[in-house]
């Protein structure tokens, strides 16, 4: 007879396998167990058989719909896996004293100018579909579980993904010339540091619950990313990037975006002793793993 698995062998269960954090988190612990979609669909699964099956001490959604255009004619699908499939886990993980880990957005904010940076405690008002559904979810989360931690964190930037960073490189390796919109602002995040933040959390015993803001670094307009990210890219392009600063107004999307979403983050270092990350730090990284690695 074998004896009981003892808790500090019990996986922490990672609800995501390819996306930006899903991977950072794999990387960065052994005792991850990271699960697909194809293994566990967050929108449809009951998760009381995978929760049974793997018998985590703790798990992570790091699953979500991000298409934030593509959400405008997709709510149904959105909700289902940024509100309804994260609350029915989070009430699987609280019917089995299992901690549960969350991640949402700056996007929940309008991102009026005079407003940020937001505490946790500031009025929300998502201006689309993504951030509606991020939203409710977060509500429905807490509902079903109040031992639940949700991190609010915006800009998610690493070297795979569709994510802006991907999306400007590939111009630039192209080279062409971009346009990119100076008036709206935030904190990227380095997917690694965001999955330190986490992990850290995963490690508490006692951790505190409801919802918390992550900083990822220095606040950036998207232009001043782009730019930063050039500048880095620079030794490894055909020709010298050309980089337009515009209003929102010049590059109009199926989706509002909030104008600026700068979080305040003091109540997590306050809880946690959990600083602000240094995306500044990760996106030579990044450009280094792309351009050496050809990852992209
Ligand atoms: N990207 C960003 O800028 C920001 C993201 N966030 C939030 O952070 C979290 C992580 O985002 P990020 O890593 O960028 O996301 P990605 O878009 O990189 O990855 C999405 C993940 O969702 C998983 N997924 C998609 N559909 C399903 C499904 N039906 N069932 C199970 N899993 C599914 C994917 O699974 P698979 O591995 O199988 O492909 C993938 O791992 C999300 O909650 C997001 O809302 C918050 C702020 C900013
Ligand atoms: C690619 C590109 C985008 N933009 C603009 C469009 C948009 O207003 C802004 C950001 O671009 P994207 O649409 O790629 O980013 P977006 O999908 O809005 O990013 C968001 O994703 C979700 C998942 C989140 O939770 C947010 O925190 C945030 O990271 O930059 C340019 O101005 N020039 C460009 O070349």
């Amino acid at each position: 007879m074998t004896p009981d698995r003892t808790d500090a062998d019990a996986p922490i269960l990672v609800i995501g396998r390819t996306g930006q954090l899903a991977r950072a988190l794999a990387a960065q612990n052994d005792a991850v167990t990271a699960c697909g979609r194809d293994q566990f669909d967050l929108a449809q699964h009951d998760p009381a058989a995978l929760l049974d099956h793997h018998r985590p001490r703790i798990v992570i959604n790091a699953a979500a719909y991000t298409d934030v255009n593509g959400a405008e004619n997709d709510e149904l699908a959105a909700h289902a896996l940024n509100c309804t499939g994260p609350a029915r886990l989070a009430a699987a993980c609280k019917a089995r004293d299992v901690g549960f880990l969350h991640v949402s957005t700056d996007y929940v904010f309008d991102g009026t100018p005079g407003q940020a940076p937001y505490a946790e405690t500031a009025a929300t008002n998502p201006l689309n579909v993504y951030a509606r559904t991020k939203h409710e979810g977060e509500q429905a989360i807490l509902d079903a579980n109040d031992t639940a931690l949700i991190l609010r964190a915006a800009w998610i930037f690493d070297a795979r993904g569709g994510s802006f960073l991907n999306a400007i490189l590939n111009r630039l390796d192209q080279g062409q010339p971009l346009k990119v919109v100076d008036d709206q602002i935030s904190t990227p995040s380095w997917a690694p540091d965001l999955a330190q933040a986490l992990l850290t959390l995963a490690a508490r015993t006692k951790r505190p619950s409801g919802v918390f803001h992550y900083k990822g670094g220095d606040y950036a307009s998207w232009y001043d990313f782009a730019r930063a990210a050039a500048e880095l890219a620079r030794p490894h392009l055909n020709c010298e990037p050309v980089i337009e600063a515009v209003d929102s107004s010049a590059f109009p999307q199926a989706a509002e975006r909030p104008k600026d979403t700068r979080l305040d983050a003091q109540a997590l270092l306050d809880a946690a002793g959990i600083d602000a990350g240094d995306w500044r730090a990760g996106l030579p990284e990044v450009i280094a793993q792309r351009y050496e690695q050809r990852i992209g």
